[in-house]
């Protein structure tokens, strides 16, 4: 570690006797003691699996030298240093024969009903590695969690004797990495049409000119043409030993849609097999510890229980059998873990939103810059600009944070009902707005947090660099947002035809807003008249807004829902953006409802005026932004008018209903509930003066640098 600022020597000039950037801070701090418990905030924001939370948090930070970023290192240094972080994390507390208790999580969670076990795991990750944290979703989601959903005994012993789940084990342990291999070069959002072919084999009568002749019964999995090469697959380029492989199921001349496939692709000391082609996806714009790779197979053969069978199933003969009716439908069952996968990331890149909140607002407590005299001896957080521009991004994180413990407890709750009906519909559409709003607030958070440390943002140790790579790979993995978010307002609108859109709903204390009044399909009610900064208000303008979107969204659906070509022309050009505003609308108007439950549980008056004064502000921000859809819906524009001054008013002080110093002044404390503390890591979260004279070359000192 670096040694502190030398109170004397490297104190600059105009700044008061005795500065250090830690000075500053206990300053800063002791003039703005927060009237509310930043531990008590924290505790609902962490949501679930306290004690879980903790023990990372501690085994990340007494593990720095293995966790503390690098920078100026090869691409194949990153590789290593993802993997060897990512294998810590899974092997923690191993006893000398490999078992463990103490696991940090596991591919059997979801089954075992602790799906927010391994979503906190993630958002944890999150805060010290986006690429660990990606190499981490694809191990035990995307491909351990496919094997143990869609995979059967089978397929859970590979590697051990029946019954005992050795290959599980060996996923948790990171003994087996395995990567998920379903994105093709001409396939992305649109997988379902891919081209890769898994053609059924007999024994002895081959399958043309494949390397399946003359074997047992198999498949021989093959990629026809260039534009089927799957593309960026993740733990491919390096440290699979194992593939997911997504492909067109065919056998006795029939195609039955895509399935999935768990074929090895590397042996045991890691030499590619015969039949597969892994080439390297090289340099990226972020997140380059992520070993993306381009795979193609020619004619490899795997054997009949290579299908992950849990749903579908062939016989020695070839014969196919589902209860599955359609292809479509089948693709739907075996990409399910997408939904999962939305989940994780959207806990991952939450991470980011708390970790560059923390670095930036710590940072504008000790950097001083003009102050009334002309002198630098002013904290930037004293600014009106620096308030307002990080106040209502910590409010969107927090409105971000309760939204992602709401879907997670809607998510957990119908996956152990069984994960089927109109409750499933509905947590299908929860996903597929909370990725796409969590990474969309995260996005605009790193960017202006960027902005407002300055030049300080451009070094990579202050890991801005990082968090907009890793953001930008969120917005694109699993569903790109605007995709996702088209998804999500069609499930919304197929459950008001049924009027079943209440569900979405269920348990957030708030009703779904076409429901109000009994009009399911009308377009614009009048919104009741109310003060815009007041609970009510803002509830009944969201619920309007909510309420005017999605029924323009339903009668054109309705209108074209005749016509395959009228619907895609409503979907695709003519009502695209309604249904991407009425997606966001849904997300904003859940995460309100999940602060106000969050104003209405705090334990004292203080915490709860804490929330109240985020809520305010998420809502009022919220309206400020998208001021011509809350006109659309009802806002009277005299209320519009007003929003820029209310906004002020909660960030600066004095504003109704919220902790009279205002949301700004306390930001610091605000942040601190995020939790992140020692997982900072950033020169400038901590005493970058000793930093700067330190003479690292850009990089993190061993022990990193001392915090305030
Ligand atoms: C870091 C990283 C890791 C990844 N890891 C994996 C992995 O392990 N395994 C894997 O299989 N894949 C992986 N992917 C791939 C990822 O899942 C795909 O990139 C994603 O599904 C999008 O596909 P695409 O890139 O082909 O985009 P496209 O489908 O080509 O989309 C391009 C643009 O067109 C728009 N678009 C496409 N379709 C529509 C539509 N219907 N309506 C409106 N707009 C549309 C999208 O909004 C998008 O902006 C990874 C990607 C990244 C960046």
């Amino acid at each position: 570690m670096v040694r502190p600022t030398d109170k004397v020597a490297a104190r600059p000039r105009g700044m008061p006797p005795g500065w250090t950037p830690a000075e500053a801070a206990a300053t800063w701090a002791r003039s703005h003691p927060p009237p509310f418990s930043p531990r008590a905030l924290q505790a609902t924001l962490d949501g679930d699996e306290h004690d879980l939370r903790r023990r990372l948090r501690a085994f990340l930070t007494s593990h720095h030298s293995l966790f503390a970023p690098v920078y100026n290192a090869s691409l194949p240094r990153f590789r290593e240093l993802s993997l060897a972080r990512l294998v810590a994390i899974c092997r923690a507390g191993e006893g000398a024969g490999g078992g463990s208790d103490e696991r940090f999580l596991s591919v059997r969670d979801f089954a075992a009903g602790r799906a927010s076990r391994v979503l906190a795991a993630h958002e944890i990750a999150g805060l010290a590695d986006g690429s660990m944290a990606t190499k981490l979703t694809v191990q035990f989601n995307l491909f351990g969690g496919t094997v143990a959903r869609l995979g059967t005994a089978t397929h859970h012993d590979v590697g051990g004797p029946p019954g005992v789940g050795a290959f599980l084990d060996a996923i948790d342990s990171c003994r087996e990495v395995g990567c998920f291999a379903l994105t093709e070069a001409a396939y992305g959002n649109n997988a379902v049409e891919m081209e890769t072919t898994a053609t059924f084999v007999g024994g002895g009568s081959g399958g043309g000119s494949g390397r399946g002749q003359g074997r047992e019964p198999g498949w021989v999995i093959h990629t026809p043409r260039p534009a089927a090469a799957k593309l960026w697959i993740t733990n491919g380029a390096c440290h699979a030993g194992w593939a997911v492989v997504f492909a067109q199921l065919e056998t006795g001349g029939r195609r039955e849609g895509v399935h999935a496939f768990l074929v090895r692709i590397r042996d045991a000391g890691g030499q590619v097999l015969r039949g597969v082609t892994i080439e390297d996806m090289g340099v990226k714009m972020g997140n380059n510890g992520v070993d993306n790779a381009r795979l193609t197979f020619d004619h490899l053969w795997a054997p009949r229980t290579a299908l992950l069978d849990r749903f579908s199933s062939v016989s020695p003969t070839g014969a196919y059998f589902s209860p599955i009716p359609t292809p479509r439908t089948r693709f739907l069952a075996v990409a399910d873990q997408l939904l999962s996968g939305r989940l994780c990331i959207a806990a991952m890149i939450l991470g980011t939103a708390k970790l560059v909140l923390t670095i930036s607002t710590t940072y504008a407590t000790t950097r001083l810059s003009v102050g009334p005299s002309g002198a630098s001896d002013t904290p930037l957080l004293s600014y009106q600009l620096q308030q307002r521009a990080l106040a209502p991004l910590v409010a969107r994180t927090y409105a971000a944070n309760v939204l992602n413990n709401f879907v997670k407890r809607r998510y957990s709750a119908a996956l152990a009902a069984g994960g089927s009906g109109l409750s499933w519909a509905a947590v299908v559409a929860l996903c597929c707005t909370v990725k796409p709003y969590t990474v969309a607030v995260a996005a605009e958070t790193v960017t202006v947090c960027r902005e407002r440390v300055g030049g300080a943002g451009f070094l990579a140790a202050n890991r801005f660099g990082d968090a907009v790579g890793f953001v930008h790979a969120g917005m694109t993995a699993e569903g790109d947002n605007a995709v996702l978010r088209a998804k999500c307002a069609g499930v919304v609108v197929e459950l008001m035809g049924k009027g079943q859109a209440g569900r979405l709903y269920e348990g957030s204390g708030f009703d779904w807003s076409g429901a109000v009044g009994g009009a399911r399909f009308s377009s614009v009610s009048p919104l009741p008249a109310g003060d815009v900064t007041s609970l009510a208000g803002q509830a009944a303008a969201f619920a309007a807004r909510e309420r005017h979107l999605f029924a323009a969204a339903a009668a054109a659906i309705a209108a074209s829902a005749g016509s395959r070509s009228a619907l895609y022309e409503t979907l695709m050009h003519t009502h695209a953006m309604v249904l991407q505003r009425a997606a966001v609308a849904l997300a904003e108007r859940l995460a309100l409802a999940a602060l106000v439950a969050a104003e209405a549980a705090a334990a004292s008056p203080a915490d709860r005026a804490a929330w109240a004064a985020i809520r305010s502000l998420y809502a009022l921000d919220a309206m400020a932004r998208d001021a011509p859809g809350f006109l659309a819906a009802g806002l009277p524009p005299a209320a519009v008018v007003t929003l820029d001054a209310a906004i002020d008013k909660v960030v600066r002080g004095g504003g109704t209903g919220c902790a009279p110093s205002g949301v700004g002044p306390c930001l610091a404390s605000y942040v601190d509930a995020f939790g992140v503390g020692e997982l900072t890591m950033a020169p400038i979260g901590g005493d970058w003066l000793a930093f700067s004279a330190a003479g690292t070359d850009g990089e993190l000192p061993p022990g990193g640098v001392a915090r305030m």
